[in-house]
């Protein structure tokens, strides 16, 4: 378990103070994959480097299990960081050591046995997927790859926590995803914990199971990705989700919508995530003599389970008994537009 409380982080600058971090509170359980998304500035970048004192926090206290990380020595923290991975947007590799020596280093700082390196590189080379290229330069590796290298040089030293730092936001759509499913995969083989962030709301929603919203160097609103989804409060957040759904024209083809579609009844079906609510309207049709009428939606998947809105329009002799079923149904939440 991480907690994160009261954590502030201001440069002091010749002409003013910047607040980048601003009284941060948070939690992240044990095999969390826990999302930190916000626009440019927010302090996300700052918040990430400040877990490992990569950046010193100016007050707050940061616990990863028992360890104050926020008291240790120089000394000790060089020893805690073995538990703390960290990958980058940039990768950060050297340029001039091949990949099998990119991947060794963290184990040489260590003090690691050279035998015992050349094996833990092999096995870290086979899990992050780059066999048979164990003898390539960075510079003649795809970004994708790079970032595989990244990975296996943080995951040298068994670590409990990877960090990763707009890890995905310099790779295109199709790479992204292959990282994110490695990222998943190794959170589930080692249990790792992640803590990752990321100005890109598809990136919470393919792998995270809970998210932050920063802004201005605080938490806005925090919770399950779900949850966050389907009811967010705060307009920054709104905007965040709007990445996904596009925004919100649906208002205005309503009242279309409303005069076109007249018989029976107008509903708008929103799908809270829960993998039974795929069976809800196939359902309905099947129990009920009824037709459904999908006139608008968009379903998108998370780790969870689907979410998303469908306008619907019912019609048929079971109108009633048919409306009080999805009422009943707690995967949705239900709201009638139109009734006739
Ligand atoms: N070393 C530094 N010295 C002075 N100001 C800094 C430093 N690092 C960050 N800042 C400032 O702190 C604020 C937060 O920056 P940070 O990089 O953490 O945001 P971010 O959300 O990660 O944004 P981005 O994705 O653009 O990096 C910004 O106003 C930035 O200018």
């Amino acid at each position: 378990m991480i907690s994160i409380e009261g954590l502030k982080k201001i440069f002091s600058l010749e002409k003013k103070d910047i607040v980048a971090v601003d009284n941060l509170n948070l939690n992240v359980a044990d095999g969390d994959i826990y999302g930190v998304i916000g626009y440019s500035g927010a302090g996300k970048s700052t918040f990430v480097r400040l877990i490992n004192r990569l950046e010193e926090p100016t007050t707050g206290t940061i616990k990863i299990g028992d360890q104050v990380i926020t008291s240790l020595s120089k000394k000790d923290l060089r020893i805690a960081r073995q538990d703390i991975g960290m990958i980058f947007q940039h990768f950060n590799l050297l340029w001039s050591r091949t990949v099998a020596e990119n991947i060794e280093f963290p184990l040489e700082i260590s003090g690691v046995e050279k035998s015992d390196r050349k094996k833990r590189v092999l096995e870290l080379i086979e899990l992050v997927g780059l066999a048979g290229k164990e003898n390539a330069y960075p510079a003649q590796l795809s970004g994708g790859q790079k970032q595989r290298v990244g990975i296996a040089r943080a995951l040298a030293n068994s670590p409990k926590v990877l960090l990763c730092d707009e890890a995905t936001s310099a790779l295109d759509p199709e790479t992204t995803n292959q990282i994110l499913r490695l990222l998943q995969d190794i959170n589930e083989k080692l249990g790792l914990t992640i803590i990752l962030i990321t100005h890109e709301m598809h990136v919470i929603r393919k792998i995270c199971n809970r998210v932050a919203v920063m802004e201005q160097g605080k938490v806005v609103e925090e919770g399950t990705v779900l949850d966050v989804f389907t009811r967010p409060k705060q307009p920054v957040t709104q905007k965040f989700v709007e990445q996904l759904t596009g925004p919100d024209e649906e208002e205005e083809d309503m009242t279309e919508l409303k005069e076109r579609y007249q018989e029976g009844a107008l509903l708008r079906i929103q799908f809270l995530g829960e993998s039974a609510n795929q069976t809800v309207i196939s359902q309905l049709v099947k129990n009920f003599d009824i037709h459904v009428n999908i006139l608008q939606g968009k379903i998108t998947q998370t780790q969870v389970g689907s979410y998303g809105t469908l306008i619907v329009q019912l019609i048929g002799n079971q109108l009633k008994e048919a409306m009080q079923y999805l009422e009943e149904q707690d995967v949705i939440e239900l709201e009638v537009i139109q009734h006739a």
